[in-house]
């Protein structure tokens, strides 16, 4: 098994799932088994169509597994839950409420009552840095700030796990680093356990404690890599050799792959 912790928070065991095609099936997830440890950051790469998404779905309870179970705390997923906020690619923000409208929401949902929702959702405003832009609707945002306020919404009804599927995926280049800072800032400041898919190995490595590289056709676990560089994550270490050597790992593993190995299951 992928990363084996005392007491996972989230736990795959032996997922399979299989889509019916008509004629033929297919299979997105091949016994597919990680454990991911509380307040552990863990980035999955592969190449497209290996089965990231569908994973992060069953997690989120959206797909069921074909076989297998996907445990939350021990306990199996049978549905979406507040315990797992998810963010994807495109920022799904209420377009006729304002950002903290938006970041307010899931609190109201929720039933938090009105004060305490006020002050949650400006600390976590505050916390990706839209303080000044609180009270503008979506439509005067730009592609990062929404994505800002859709982090600081996730953040906001406090999950203990947070599921991002490429979620910095259709920014460019500048604001994506300036994304990665922010998000690492906040959970630095308020620990989280991440499952977080990319396409951007030098993404996948400078946020993680570990990175978990797939492999397709069927979708499998093909390697884990540990990062130990140290946090806080600043310019200094994306620049350092040891990041340099971590990244050259995981860029090999992600396109120089064996299409006969899979990592090995642990005991
Ligand atoms: N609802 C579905 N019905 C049929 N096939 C599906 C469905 N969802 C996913 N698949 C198939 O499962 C495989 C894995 O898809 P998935 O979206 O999980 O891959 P991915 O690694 O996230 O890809 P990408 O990096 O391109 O986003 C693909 O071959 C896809 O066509």
């Amino acid at each position: 098994m992928a990363g084996a912790a005392v007491n996972p928070k989230i736990a795959l065991d032996g997922v399979t799932k299989s889509f019916d095609l008509g004629r033929h099936r297919l299979v997105a997830l091949d016994d597919v088994s990680l454990e991911i440890a509380d307040n552990e950051f863990v980035t999955v790469v592969g190449p497209s169509g290996c089965g990231k998404s569908t994973l992060l779905n069953i997690l989120a309870g959206l797909e069921e597994p074909t076989a297998g179970r996907a445990l939350v705390d021990g306990v199996p997923v049978s549905g979406p839950g507040p315990d797992r906020g998810v963010i994807f690619q495109q920022y799904a923000l209420f377009p006729w409420l304002t950002v903290r409208g938006n970041v307010e929401f899931g609190l109201k949902i929720a039933g938090v009552p009105r004060d305490e929702r006020r002050a949650r959702a400006e600390h976590f405003i505050d916390v990706v840095g839209l303080t000044y832009f609180a009270d503008v609707l979506p439509k005067a945002l730009s592609g990062g700030m929404r994505q800002r306020c859709a982090i600081a919404r996730a953040y906001a009804v406090n999950p203990a796990i947070l599921l991002m599927d490429e979620p910095f995926g259709a920014l460019d280049a500048l604001t994506r680093v300036k994304l990665q800072d922010q998000l690492l800032s906040a959970w630095d400041q308020e620990r989280r356990t991440v499952l977080f898919i990319t396409h951007d190995v030098d993404e996948a490595v400078y946020l993680a404690d570990r990175v978990i590289v797939m492999a397709s056709r069927p979708g499998r676990i093909y390697d884990a890599v540990e990062v130990d560089l140290p946090h806080p994550r600043t310019e200094e270490v994306r620049l350092s050799a040891e990041f340099t050597a971590l990244r050259n790992r995981v860029w090999n593993s992600v396109y120089h792959q064996d299409n006969d190995r899979a990592l090995p299951a642990r005991d």
